[in-house]
């Protein structure tokens, strides 16, 4: 069986004034890609903390089985200036035991399904905000986890099209991981396979 995530009616709050949300109870499985949204400030990325498990939900219980690894993809691209982006992604590979060109071959296979291919000899310095936006997703599938939690994957503008919504979202829920996807974007919203949507859990 896959890994599962239950979240059963998690609440939160920061003491008595700032209350986030309350009474989600769901089931995350995976290769399906949960788009997380609401407005600033609602507590998407303190959501996403709670299901890691960084966080302690104030009210209510996360259960998390056959949850071996959890990977978290950052807002801002974080990388090696000098190193490419196919450096990048076989690092992840390489840490998993495989033979350099095994994590070549991988990595390459990765950067394809973001997009990436004829970006994948460049510098990581060298790539555009949306490359390496894309880059920094296919490294988070690239660390084979069970659970993948993205925050705001889109801020870029070129990562805002239909077509690089699609087909992004199309390369996470193929990875087999459980997907969250921390999001103002209404595309990301649309194209999702679910929504949790945290207005209705105010
Ligand atoms: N440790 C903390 N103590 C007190 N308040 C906090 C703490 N962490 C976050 N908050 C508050 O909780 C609220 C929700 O924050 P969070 O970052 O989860 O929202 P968000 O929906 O991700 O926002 P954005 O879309 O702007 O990134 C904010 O008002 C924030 O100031």
């Amino acid at each position: 069986m896959g890994p599962v995530v239950e979240l059963k009616d998690v609440g939160h709050a920061f003491g008595e004034r700032t209350r986030l949300f309350r009474g989600i109870t769901l089931t995350l499985l995976p290769e399906r890609v949960y788009a997380l949204v609401g407005p600033s400030g609602s507590g998407k990325s303190t959501l996403l903390s709670i299901i890691a498990g960084w966080q302690t939900p104030s009210e209510g219980e996360v259960v998390r089985r056959g949850v071996r690894k959890v990977s978290w993809v950052f807002q801002n691209p974080v990388g090696v200036a000098r190193r490419t982006a196919l450096d990048h992604v076989t690092l992840p590979y390489l840490g998993q035991g495989y033979d350099i060109a095994t994590a070549e071959r991988l990595a390459l296979e990765q950067l394809d399904r973001f997009g990436l291919s004829e970006s994948a000899g460049k510098r990581f310095g060298e790539l555009s905000g949306g490359e390496a936006q894309r880059l920094m997703l296919a490294r988070g599938v690239a660390t084979n986890a069970d659970l993948l939690l993205v925050d705001e994957p889109t801020a870029q503008l070129d990562m805002r099209t239909a077509d690089a919504v699609d087909r992004y979202l199309g390369a996470l829920s193929r990875s087999g991981m459980i997907v969250v996807v921390a999001t103002h974007d209404h595309r990301t919203r649309d194209a999702a396979s679910d929504v949790i949507d945290l207005e209705r859990y105010q």
